[in-house]
């Protein structure tokens, strides 16, 4: 068979930096996407944890279609009906007292901003972080993130010298490293790109402590755990944990790009005006996806959805009773199998032999991030599947 003219054109004019697989998506819809030959995948990856909604949730489709008929581009100086009903459907369900939010088009600028409204809602500049934490490629986000193949190319413009970097759900190693030179301890509840690791009850609420006892913030990352993921709206939740910030971005605008910092008014006022900013950020065409999304998730409890499908999901991966896995883990429908070999070869499988889309979560671990509408059926084919695969 020729080689796509498609593929043909992103090997030829694409950055290089990603790992191309050879198939070409063109379509998508629920829980599935097709390949220009027509062969359906069932998608356990949705663009690392993003459609959540499913791909083309119809009313986020119609919404896009009506705003961008109507008006795409506003500078967020100019105050619009769709972002002010997007804010006010995002805070309307996010934990209480975080009621100010910046907004921007991606997770790594989500960061960028926490970053720096962290420093100057302190007048601090030191950070606690988490090691197999990943909070973005920017160079301020790397500043954050453990692995270092993704900041060593970088050398010295990676400066995290004011990273302080503990083990995750070291609770000493947390006790020493927050002080009062401390700006905020950056955090994820369930660490996703480092392994699918949810955090102990106890590492969490100590993080809460400890940081209000000592005048730094806790912002906690629900990039990936945002909006239904881990079986709650978000996964401090589980944890019983305000924070004092939360980055978000991903699935929040139903596949449209949108990043965000939301904060309390007490972090938010000390930013000097104008001291941030994001051109695309809030445009109306991203918030009409946002507020179709965020009602389609309340209005399909999709949260529960993701509660009740995990547990299933997990129980029947167990079930499998393969040598070859180590651990089956996760939150909601935020899953990892970590293998007792490297995982490549059979997420490789999966895609070619079985038509299931899933993504890597370090060299042994498969990640399963399906959209929170999977039908059980569906997940009872991709773990049909990966025993398969695992044989
Ligand atoms: C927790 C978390 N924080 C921040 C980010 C950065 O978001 P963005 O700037 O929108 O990509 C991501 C991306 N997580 C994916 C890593 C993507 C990459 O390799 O880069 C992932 O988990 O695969 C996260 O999972």
């Amino acid at each position: 068979m020729t080689q796509s003219k498609w593929l043909d054109a992103e090997l030829k004019y694409d950055s290089g930096v990603f790992n191309k697989h050879q198939v070409v998506i063109t379509r998508g819809q629920g829980a599935v996407v097709w390949d220009e030959q027509g062969r359906a995948y069932i998608d356990c990856m949705v663009g690392a944890g993003v459609a959540n909604v499913g791909h083309s949730h119809p009313d986020v489709v119609r919404a896009v279609q009506e705003q961008a008929a109507k008006l795409m581009v506003l500078a967020q100086t100019l105050p619009n009906d769709r972002r002010a009903e997007f804010l006010t459907e995002l805070v309307s369900v996010l934990p209480q007292g975080l009621d100010r939010v910046f907004l921007c088009n991606s997770g790594t600028e989500a960061m960028e901003a926490a970053k720096k409204f962290a420093i100057t809602g302190t007048g601090r500049q030191r950070f606690v972080a988490v090691k197999r934490g990943f909070a973005g490629r920017s160079l301020g986000a790397l500043a954050f993130t453990w692995e270092p193949k993704y900041r060593e190319p970088f050398g010295e413009a990676v400066d995290n010298r004011h990273v302080d970097f503990i083990t995750y759900g070291n609770l000493d190693e947390l006790r020493a490293a927050v002080t009062d030179e401390t700006a905020a301890v950056i955090l994820e509840v369930v660490q996703g790109e480092g392994g699918v690791r949810p955090a102990s009850l106890e590492f969490v609420q100590e993080a809460r402590r400890i940081t209000k006892e000592r005048g730094a913030l806790l912002i906690i990352d629900e990039i990936q755990t945002g909006f239904g993921r881990t079986g709650k709206m978000f996964g401090c939740e589980h944890y019983g944990v305000i924070p004092d910030g939360i980055t978000l971005a991903k699935a929040m605008a139903g596949g449209v790009p949108v990043g965000a910092f939301a904060m309390t008014a007490a972090v938010a006022d000390r930013m000097p005006a104008g001291g941030h900013g994001s051109t695309f950020g809030g445009n109306p065409l991203a918030m009409a996806a946002g507020v179709a999304a965020l009602r389609a998730m309340k209005r399909e409890g999709m949260a529960e959805q993701a509660r009740e499908k995990g547990a299933y999901f997990m129980e029947k991966l167990r079930a499998i009773g393969s040598p070859k896995i180590r651990e089956v883990r996760g939150l909601g429908l935020m899953i990892g199998v970590e293998l007792k070999e490297k995982s490549a070869p059979y997420i490789t499988a999966l895609e070619h032999d079985e038509g299931v889309l899933t993504l890597p979560a370090t060299p042994l671990v498969v990640r399963f991030l399906p959209p929170l509408t999977i039908s059980r059926e569906q997940i009872d084919q991709v773990v049909t599947s990966f025993a398969r695969v695992l044989e």
